[in-house]
């Protein structure tokens, strides 16, 4: 699903409007019936205090529209005009006179008015400034917004939680509203997903306001999020008359007195993810333990006891995984430095491995092409500098992306997976991932993925996904809290097979 920006939004109603013959306010009306319906649904008539505050704009016109369709349905309303500028847009005036038509006459709050009581108990719904908010909220309606936010009341923002600009993060969190839940139209927006801005609500959805369905299919997005849908088409299959070498055969390289632990779920990850075969390559403390709990893995040793000091293999892997749990001593710098020389297999660097290039910025240049580099934040940050906020954090990746042929697989609670221009955003994962070995869980299955013949930026996806979607399952069992790395891998199974589970559909009653 694209992610498209203000621009296009506003572009993509200039041409639904033109090609469908309708009017700006009929778009609006579409906008309201669909938060209505959705509201409707849930309320099923209650009469909880609904307090509708509404801006002067477009966002402001989709509440006093919404407002008709309550009224109209008996809800027990309050409707504020949050008067911040006289300029007020055509088709919020349209919907304003319809709503003076049924003697409903909104409150006007400007920067001297008392502010309503709002219960505990009661809905807000907070349309005041949507996708047109260019510049900081005066004093007055972050007073408002901060009004809100301590009453209590359950927040429901229309299109975009008010306050949130859609290409920068705000300049202090308390001007913008706190949203419980946020109905977005025709498609979700970035801010929803980055770190800084995805905290203004809580939960979200997508309302179908009926946009050009070729307008959006043509127009190229810098964003697309990555679900069930977007990754489906990218399986490879199994193949009937197949062997274990049809399937690859992975190397992970790591590990180092005390961290033998990430190369051992690196491993077993990337066996539970397909691949035919794999090796791990260790120091030598490290072979008794990984001989003995994952017998399928195959072991290589260095010559070190303890580090790994020369990187040495006497077959051709078809996808090399490497630095978790490595460590940075000089010896293994060196012999990261020799491999990267030499190495032309596909790549996928983690942890240790990435602190090093960030120390060795020369070795950059021997990347092989299309290299996956998975950093976490405070990894990502040695590897391309500090940054302002989460938009410039993606700009620099993009370029670093470009700059070197990489993908940068960018971890967090929604992963990014980075491809010169384009971020793809993954829906699946949890809290509960943000646990010790999760990581090298991630390298293992995107090696394993490459081994088995996946192109780089389709084993990232795809891998991410994967990853995600099986620590997801796994918490049905262990709940957040007991979720460990072994878990998420013994879930690979089940995130394959949900692939191709058809969703329940309702039960229906069949007539007598
Ligand atoms: N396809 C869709 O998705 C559809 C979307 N629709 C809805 O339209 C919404 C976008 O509406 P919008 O363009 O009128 O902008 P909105 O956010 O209401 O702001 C209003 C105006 O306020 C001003 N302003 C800005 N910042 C300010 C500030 N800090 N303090 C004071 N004033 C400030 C600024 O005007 P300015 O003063 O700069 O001239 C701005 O234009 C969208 O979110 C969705 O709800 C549906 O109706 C139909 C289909
Ligand atoms: N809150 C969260 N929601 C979803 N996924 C998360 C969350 N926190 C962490 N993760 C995922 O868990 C993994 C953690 O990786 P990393 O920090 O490298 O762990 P480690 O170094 O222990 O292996 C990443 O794939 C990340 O996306
Ligand atoms: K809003």
């Amino acid at each position: 699903m694209k992610l498209f920006s203000a621009e296009q939004i506003y572009a993509a109603d200039k041409f639904t409007i033109q090609k469908q013959k309708i009017g700006s306010d009929e778009l609006m009306e579409r906008a309201a019936v669909q938060i209505f319906n959705w509201l409707h649904t849930r309320m099923q008539g209650a009469q909880v205090k609904i307090h509708l505050f509404c801006g002067i704009g477009n966002n402001g016109g989709d509440g006093i529209a919404l407002a008709r369709h309550l009224q109209e349905h008996g809800y027990n309303i309050a409707v504020y005009v949050v008067n911040y500028s006289k300029t007020r847009s055509k088709d919020f005036l349209i919907n304003l006179e319809r709503l003076k038509d049924r003697k409903i006459w909104p409150e006007f709050l400007d920067s001297d008015c008392e502010l309503p009581e709002i219960g505990k108990d009661d809905v807000i719904v907070d349309a005041i400034f949507g996708i047109g908010l260019n510049r900081n909220p005066e004093k007055w309606v972050v007073n408002l917004m901060k009004h809100l936010d301590v009453s209590q009341a359950f927040v429901l923002s229309v299109d975009i939680p008010s306050g949130l600009f859609m290409n920068k993060p705000p300049d202090n969190e308390d001007f913008v509203v706190k949203a419980n839940h946020t109905l977005s139209f025709q498609a979700p927006k970035l801010v929803f997903f980055l770190p800084q801005t995805g905290r203004f609500t809580d939960t979200w959805e997508v309302l179908d306001i009926g946009l050009d369905t070729e307008y959006l299919a043509t127009t190229k997005s810098e964003f697309e999020l990555i679900g069930k849908n977007e990754v489906l088409p990218l399986y490879l299959p199994r193949k009937k008359f197949s062997h274990k070498g049809t399937y690859g055969h992975s190397l992970l390289i790591g590990g180092s007195l005390g961290k033998m632990g990430a190369v051992h779920l690196s491993a077993k990850a990337c066996l539970y993810a397909g691949s035919g075969l794999v090796t791990a390559y260790v120091p030598q403390c490290g072979t008794l333990p990984l001989q003995t709990n994952i017998p399928e893995v195959m072991v290589a040793t260095d010559t070190n006891e303890t580090q790994i000091s020369k990187i040495e293999h006497h077959f051709e892997p078809s996808a090399i995984g490497i630095g978790i749990g490595m460590g940075t001593h000089d010896k293994t710098i060196k012999a990261f430095s020799g491999f990267m020389e030499n190495n032309k297999v596909p790549l996928v660097i983690d942890a240790d491995g990435l602190n090093i290039l960030s120390q060795n910025k020369e070795l950059l240049k021997k990347l092989p092409a299309q290299t996956i580099l998975t950093p976490h934040p405070k990894e990502l940050e040695r590897l391309i500098g500090k940054w302002k906020d989460d938009f410039e954090k993606l700009k620099k990746v993009k370029a670093f992306s470009k700059k070197w042929d990489c993908i940068i697989i960018i971890k967090g609670a929604h992963t990014i997976i980075v491809h010169e221009r384009m971020g793809y955003i993954n829906t699946t994962g949890n809290p509960g991932m943000a646990t010790a070995g999760s990581g090298d869980v991630l390298t293992g299955i995107i090696t394993g993925l490459i081994a088995q013949g996946y192109i780089p930026l389709h084993a990232a996806m795809f891998g991410v996904y994967l990853h995600g979607r099986a620590g997801d399952m796994a918490i049905e069992k262990t709940g957040y809290q007991s979720l460990t790395a072994t878990r998420i891998i013994e879930a690979i199974g089940k995130a394959y097979i949900d692939l191709f589970a058809v969703p329940e559909q309702p039960q229906v009653q069949e007539e007598k």
